[in-house]
């Protein structure tokens, strides 16, 4: 059933390496989104960002995507409301893309996939002592999805852009010391939102994903941009850094809600 034969895809994907099957795995990520079995939810509460730009340290390319980090030993840049019952910590923000155009996002939208898709990692610091720890626990993490579409230039994401030349290779860092990530959120408010998983190892079971509707628009130099990433180190056989999203999970018992009708 379809079940297995995405167990199987698992397996033999290249990339995502994961073992063929998360022991009790039910909730993994990233699942299809199909618009029409979307349930409206009006307890759903307006999701409220606030981030500290100065909270922002440095770019990292770790072999897998490009992480902006933030300083998350205060409260200075949390999200709060949506479908979470607690405030959440700003730890990280990354993306995913392809190779062309025609896919490179994790979620799909009604089986459409986009050239990439933002991640922007948070964790329940009012509940659990670490980052680490949360990432081990059904309501350790919230994740804000965001899908990218070819269109007209992103000023906000130019500035990172630039920066992209200094973290070629793996395990480059440059200091990136002041950045808005709002910058890089629609002002839409509308999101849907379902219980998920990360979606590399420790492919754990830990996130409240909220998937915002509607994509922001970046132009074409600035995915090529993302594709002159390296997975490799400096010294080591170039391979470019594309195609780095997991293939899609079975939704199996699982509803997702939208915050509109
Ligand atoms: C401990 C830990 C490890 C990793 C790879 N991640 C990132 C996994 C990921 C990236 N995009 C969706 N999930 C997190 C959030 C925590
Ligand atoms: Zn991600």
């Amino acid at each position: 059933g379809a079940c297995c034969s995405y167990r199987l895809r698992n397996a033999l994907h290249p990339l995502w390496q994961s073992p063929l099957s998360i022991p009790g795995g039910s909730r993994q990520s990233p699942i299809n989104i199909q618009w029409r079995d979307s349930v409206y939810d009006p307890f759903l509460k307006p999701l409220k960002i606030s981030y500290d730009p100065t909270t922002c340290l440095h770019i990292w390319n770790n072999g897998y995507s490009f992480l902006v980090e933030f300083d998350d030993s205060t409260d200075r840049s949390i999200i709060v409301g949506g479908p979470l019952e607690n405030q959440y910590r700003l730890k990280q923000f990354h993306f995913h893309w392809g190779a062309i155009n025609e896919w490179g996002s994790e979620h799909t939208v009604d089986s459409k996939f986009y050239p990439a898709e933002l991640h922007l990692v948070h964790w329940n610091a009012v509940v659990y002592p670490s980052f680490e720890e949360a990432v081990m626990e059904g309501n350790g993490l919230a994740v804000i999805g965001v899908f990218l579409k070819l269109g007209a230039h992103h000023e906000g994401l130019q500035t990172l852009v630039d920066a992209l030349p200094a973290v070629k290779h793996k395990d480059t860092v440059i200091e990136f010391d002041v950045f808005d990530p709002s910058c890089l959120i629609p002002s839409c408010p509308d999101y849907w939102t379902y219980a998920g998983s990360l979606t590399t190892p420790p492919l754990t079971e830990s996130v409240t994903w909220i998937i915002k509707k509607k994509p922001i628009e970046v132009d074409e130099n600035q995915l090529e941009a993302f594709r002159m990433l390296l997975f490799t180190s400096d010294g080591e056989e170039e391979k470019r850094m594309v195609d780095n999203f997991r293939p899609l999970q079975p939704l199996m018992n699982r509803t997702v809600r939208s915050s509109f009708q």
